[in-house]
C-alpha cells in the first residue's frame, strides 16, 4: 500500500527563484528510499517541501490520503535550551496525544539502546551532537509514524549508534513503516535502500531500484558510486 505520493510542480524559497522542479515519487509500506544528489542537488529542499516548511511550494504531497503521520529527523537537531531530556520526551508525547506511562517501557528501553539512560534529566543542549542526533531518534522512534523523513543519519552517529539505529528502522519497517532518508554515504545507501531518487540540479534523474539505475546510466556492474559519477558527467 501506498504511504506518500510526492507530486512537485516547483518549489523554492520565494516564487521567483525556483530550486526544485517536477519531483515525483511514491513510497509504499515498508520501503527504504534513498534520496541521493550531491550538494546543492535539493534533497533538503525536497525535504522542506515535504514537511510544508518551504515558503513556496506547487504541487501535492499526500501521506495516507491526508491521514497519515510523518516523523522529520533533520540533520542538524532542534532541540530546546531550558528544557531537560525527560521533559523533552513529556512534550514529544504530549504532542502525539499518547502519555509517559504507557510509553515507558519503550522510553526505557530506546534510552538503553542509545546509551543515554544516564543523561534522562539532563540537558541535551549541553550534549555532543552525535548524542543529540540520538535524542532526535529516540523523540521520533516514540511517535511511530506511517512515514520515517530522515536527513543525513550516518554523519555523526558512532558505528554501534549506526546498527542500532538500522535495527529499529528495520523494525519500522516490518510494522509498515515507510523511510525517506538522504545521505550522501552511498555503500552504506547501497546496502539499505530498496529504491533510490538520484536528484540533481533541483530534479529527478533517475529513480529506480540499483538495477534500474545501473541500466539507465549503462553501467550493469555499477556502484551507486559509479552511477552518481556518471550522473555528475551528465
Ligand atoms: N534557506 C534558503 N534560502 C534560499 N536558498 C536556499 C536555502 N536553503 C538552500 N537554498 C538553495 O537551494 C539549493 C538547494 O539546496 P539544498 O540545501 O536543498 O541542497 P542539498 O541537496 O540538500 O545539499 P547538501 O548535500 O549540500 O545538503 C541551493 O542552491 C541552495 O543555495
Amino acid at each position: 500500500m501506498t504511504v506518500i505520493v510526492v507530486d512537485i510542480q516547483e518549489g523554492g524559497y520565494s516564487s521567483n527563484e525556483i530550486i526544485v522542479k517536477d519531483i515525483q515519487f511514491e513510497i509504499s509500506e515498508g520501503e527504504l528510499v534513498g534520496l541521493i544528489g550531491p550538494n546543492g542537488a535539493g534533497k533538503s529542499t525536497t525535504i522542506r517541501s515535504i514537511i510544508g516548511l518551504l515558503p513556496h511550494v506547487m504541487g501535492d504531497i499526500s501521506i495516507k490520503n491526508g491521514k497519515g503521520t510523518y516523523s522529520y529527523i533533520p540533520e542538524q537537531p532542534i532541540l530546546y535550551e531550558e528544557l531537560t531530556l525527560n521533559e523533552h520526551l513529556i512534550i514529544a508525547l504530549s504532542s502525539y496525544e499518547k502519555n509517559m506511562a504507557d510509553s515507558q517501557q519503550e522510553i526505557d528501553e530506546l534510552l538503553k539502546k542509545f546509551r543515554l539512560e544516564d543523561f534522562i534529566h539532563k540537558y541535551p543542549t549541553s550534549f555532543s551532537k552525535g548524542m543529540q542526533q540520538k535524542v532526535m531518534l529516540i523523540l521520533s522512534f516514540l511517535l511511530k509514524p506511517d512515514i520515517y523523513i530522515i536527513d543525513e543519519p550516518f554523519i555523526g552517529l558512532d558505528p554501534i549508534a549506526i546498527k542500532d539505529f538500522l535495527e529499529l528502522i528495520n523494525q519500522e519497517r516490518t510494522r509498515g513503516a515507510a523511510v525517506l532518508m538522504s545521505t550522501h554515504v552511498l555503500d552504506s545507501a547501497e546496502r539499505i535502500c530498496d529504491r533510490f531518487i538520484l536528484l540533481n540540479k533541483g530534479q529527478i534523474s533517475t529513480i529506480g531500484t540499483l538495477e534500474q539505475i545501473q541500466e539507465q546510466y549503462t553501467l550493469p556492474q555499477g556502484t551507486l558510486f559509479d552511477c552518481f559519477h556518471k550522473m555528475m558527467q551528465g
